[in-house]
């Protein structure tokens, strides 16, 4: 059992979390429940800023909201200095209506809608990241209309294949993200922007894939941007003033993770960046990450109240909660692995091997297969640990379950920060 952030173990037994005690959070916000250690988001946000720097090199950390959001986590991302990607109106808005500085918001999307880039246009974002060449010509089209000049990333598939579950690699040769580096046309692209007069590409961006362990993917990535930033130099005369290189980094979920050493990893891809566009004389670009699961997964634990406890004749004990692949689609999706505990028992020894099932009309509707625990009585509180990133974001309403409440819990205080949905939310638009 591995705990993060201000997690403890209290003179209880019970898991205490931001100095509050589990068995007393559910007790007063009912379970499922989502909480999120603020101070851990916080400190892993200086982790990242305080890593990604290096003389010489302008740098920026953006936060990819995709993997948590809500009103509360724009507004810390902000205290924090952060910026924003977003990639979808739904994300914007929520930024925006958090009071989240539009330019410092970047809006992402391999098929944004007309309304979505007219939102984005309106309200002022910071960066549009253009995905493809309809996007341009749309893009074009509604800045005549509005009256308005953006700039713009450009999307690019560097073609590096990351180790990583295959849902979650973004930049094989076949991905539906950007335009490929080594598509004939991707000059003639370049060029299209170069004569816009009203959108201004100030570089590019490209993203290897999610919950990537090896520094060396991140360094590939880096290098062979810098190639093609000489080729654009060479074939268009382009100078790149913006490198954004995605997100990715790797967490650790299970005993299987090994994280890489990020302090080093940042570092390295500035220093690869700095010494290399000395050696082939380009300009040294602005440099941009965009962190989204590594800033707050392991911040984030699902506490959820045991219902039964059922020994199959097939041999599996099943431990059954009171929420599932609605709050926590990411084991039945990608068979990902999570470590949970026993938050009331935390003590205990452990005695038994149990299968985590949710209760969803569903088989898949597992969150941990063979976890050892300590013995699991019906209300005992499971806490499955982890689940900060793509879990609140990813969450549904199957089966007309109600998503769970979020609480952020920091110095023995509790602040609620999503209400648990209720039957009313769930047949709302109904009509
Ligand atoms: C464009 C882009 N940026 C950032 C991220 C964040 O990735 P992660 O949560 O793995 O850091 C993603 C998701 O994979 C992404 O698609
Ligand atoms: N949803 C994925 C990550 C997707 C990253 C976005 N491109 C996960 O839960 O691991």
């Amino acid at each position: 059992m591995r705990l993060f952030g201000t997690m403890e173990i209290n003179n209880k037994g019970h898991l205490e979390i931001g100095g509050c005690d589990s068995t007393n959070l559910v007790k007063e916000y009912q379970t499922p429940l989502y909480v999120i250690d603020e101070k851990h988001v916080r400190e892993n946000c200086r982790e990242f800023k305080d890593n990604f720097i290096l003389e010489g090199v302008e740098t920026e950390v953006i936060y990819a909201s995709k993997a948590f959001l809500n009103i509360a986590i724009c507004k810390l991302i902000n205290e924090e200095k952060l910026s924003l990607d977003v990639v979808s109106g739904g994300e914007l808005y929520t930024a925006i209506k958090s009071g989240f500085p539009a330019e410092k918001i970047y809006m992402h999307g391999n098929n944004k809608t007309e309304y979505e880039l007219r939102m984005a246009l309106e309200s002022g974002v910071g960066r549009i990241i253009v995905d493809n060449s309809n996007e341009l010509e749309l893009l074009e089209y509604l800045c005549e209309k509005l009256d308005k000049n953006i700039d713009v990333l450009l999307r690019v598939n560097p073609g590096i294949e990351a180790h990583t579950h295959e849902y979650i690699q973004t930049s094989k040769n076949d991905s539906k993200f950007g335009e490929s580096i080594f598509s004939n046309d991707i000059f003639n692209f370049i060029r299209k922007f170069q004569l816009s007069s009203r959108v201004s590409l100030k570089g590019f961006h490209c993203h290897i894939g999610s919950q990537i362990f090896e520094e060396n993917f991140f360094h590939q990535g880096t290098l062979v941007m810098i190639d093609f930033m000489e080729k654009v130099k060479d074939e268009c005369g382009f100078i790149t003033e913006e490198l954004n290189l995605g997100g990715g980094f790797g967490v650790y979920y299970s005993h299987e993770d090994e994280p890489i050493n990020l302090e080093a990893c940042l570092k390295g891809m500035l220093q690869l960046i700095k010494d290399k566009t000395s050696e082939i004389g380009v300009k040294v670009p602005k440099v941009m990450i965009e962190p989204g699961r590594a800033i707050v997964a392991n911040s984030g634990i699902t506490l959820y109240e045991v219902g039964g406890i059922k020994n199959t004749f097939g041999g599996r004990d099943y431990i059954f909660v009171d929420g599932g692949m609605t709050d926590n689609p990411r084991t039945a999706l990608y068979g990902a692995k999570y470590d949970a505990v026993v938050a009331n028992k935390m003590n205990q020894e452990n005695e038994n091997l149990y299968t985590v099932a949710g209760k969803c009309c569903e088989s898949g509707d597992i969150l941990v297969k063979d976890i050892e625990l300590p013995k699991v009585e019906r209300r005992d509180i499971l806490g499955v640990m982890s689940t900060g990133a793509y879990n609140y974001s990813m969450s549904s309403n199957y089966n007309r379950i109600p998503r769970p409440a979020v609480v952020f819990v920091k110095d023995g205080e509790a602040k609620l920060t999503v209400k648990r949905e209720t039957y009313e939310d769930i047949i709302r638009n109904d009509l």
